[in-house]
C-alpha cells in the first residue's frame, strides 16, 4: 500500500465511529499471538486508549502462542485478562459423550465457538463491541469457524489481504516474532493455514487482487469460495410462497 499512513488512520477512524454509532464504549477482542489480532489491537488501543480490552484463551494451545500474546499485550499496554478455556473444553466433550474418535474439525471447532462465548459475556458485562481478525483472504476461502472467530460484530480487517495485514503490522510496529511466525489457527498441533488450505498466502493474495494465478491455485480457491458462500451469508431464510392469516 503506498498510502499505508492514511489507510491505518481510516482504519482507526472507522473503529471509533462504528463503535460509538452502536452507543458502545470500547472493543474486546482475543490476542492469540498472531498477526491478525495484534494488527486489530494495535488500531483498537488508538481508537479506544482506555476501553480495549485483550483475552488471552488458551484451550490446550502450545504455550509459545501465550508468550507472543504477552509480547504483544506488554508492547501495546493492553487491558487484558487470561481465561484458560481447557477445563470448559474437555467438560464439554464429556458432556457429549465423547469417546475421542470423532472427527478432527467437530471437536476442534468447539474452541474458537467457546472463545466467542467468551468475547461477548465480556462485551456485555462492559458495554463493548467484539472486534473480530477475519483478513479478506481468510474471508474468500472460508477459513474461519462459523459462528466462532466469525462470530463477531466488526471485522475490521475484511477488506486486506494477508500481506497486507503484514504490512500494517510494520506499520504499527508490532514485534518481529508475532509477524515472522507461520499464521496458524492453533487448533492442533503443528496446524498452519498454508498447509491446511493447500495454498499459500502469496498464491491465494496474487489471485485475489490480481484475478491471475495457476490452474491449480484458480481450482482450489474457486472450489473453497464455492463451498464457504454460506459462511459469508446470514442463514438462508425460508420464504411460503402463498401465506394465508
Ligand atoms: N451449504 C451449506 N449451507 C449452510 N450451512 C452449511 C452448508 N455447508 C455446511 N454448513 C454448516 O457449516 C458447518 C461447517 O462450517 P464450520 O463449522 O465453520 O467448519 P469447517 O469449515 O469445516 O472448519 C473450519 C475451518 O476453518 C479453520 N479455522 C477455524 C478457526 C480459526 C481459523 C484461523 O484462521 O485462525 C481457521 C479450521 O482450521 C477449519 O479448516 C457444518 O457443520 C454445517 O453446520
Ligand atoms: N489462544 C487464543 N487466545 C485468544 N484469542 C484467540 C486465540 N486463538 C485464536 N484467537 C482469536 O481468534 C482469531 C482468529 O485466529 P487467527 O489464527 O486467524 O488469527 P491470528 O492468530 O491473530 O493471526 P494468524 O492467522 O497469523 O495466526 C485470533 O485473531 C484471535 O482473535
Ligand atoms: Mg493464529
Amino acid at each position: 500500500m503506498k498510502n499505508i499512513d492514511i489507510v491505518a488512520k481510516e482504519l482507526v477512524e472507522w473503529i471509533k465511529k462504528s463503535v460509538e454509532e452502536a452507543g458502545a464504549k470500547g472493543v474486546v477482542l482475543g490476542i492469540s499471538g498472531g498477526v491478525d489480532s495484534a494488527v486489530v489491537a494495535a488500531a483498537a488501543k488508538r481508537a479506544f486508549k482506555d476501553s480495549t480490552l485483550g483475552i488471552v484463551m488458551p484451550c490446550h494451545s502450545n504455550p509459545q502462542d501465550e508468550k507472543d500474546a504477552m509480547l504483544l499485550i506488554e508492547s501495546l499496554g493492553l487491558d487484558y485478562k487470561k481465561v484458560v478455556l481447557d477445563d470448559v473444553y474437555d467438560t464439554f466433550l464429556r458432556t457429549m459423550g465423547s469417546t475421542g474418535d470423532e472427527s478432527k474439525l467437530a471437536t476442534a471447532n468447539i474452541k474458537p465457538r467457546l472463545r466467542m462465548m467468551t468475547l461477548y459475556y465480556h462485551a456485555a458485562l462492559n458495554n463493548y463491541l467484539v472486534l473480530g481478525t477475519g483478513n479478506k483472504s481468510e474471508l474468500t476461502v472460508g477459513y474461519f469457524t462459523k459462528h466462532g472467530d466469525s462470530g463477531v460484530d466488526l471485522l475490521p480487517l475484511a477488506s486486506f489481504v494477508k500481506h497486507d495485514v503484514w504490512e500494517l503490522a510494520r506499520y504499527f510496529n508490532v514485534p518481529k516474532e508475532i509477524i515472522e511466525k507461520a499464521p496458524s489457527a492453533g487448533l492442533w498441533e503443528n496446524q498452519t493455514d498454508e498447509k491446511e488450505m493447500g495454498i499459500t498466502y502469496r498464491e491465494l493474495d496474487n489471485y485475489i487482487l490480481t484475478g491471475k494465478a495457476e490452474e491449480r491455485v484458480k481450482k482450489r480457491v474457486d472450489d473453497l469460495f464455492r463451498k464457504s458462500q454460506h459462511k459469508r451469508e446470514m442463514a438462508k431464510m425460508f420464504v411460503p410462497t402463498s401465506i394465508e392469516r
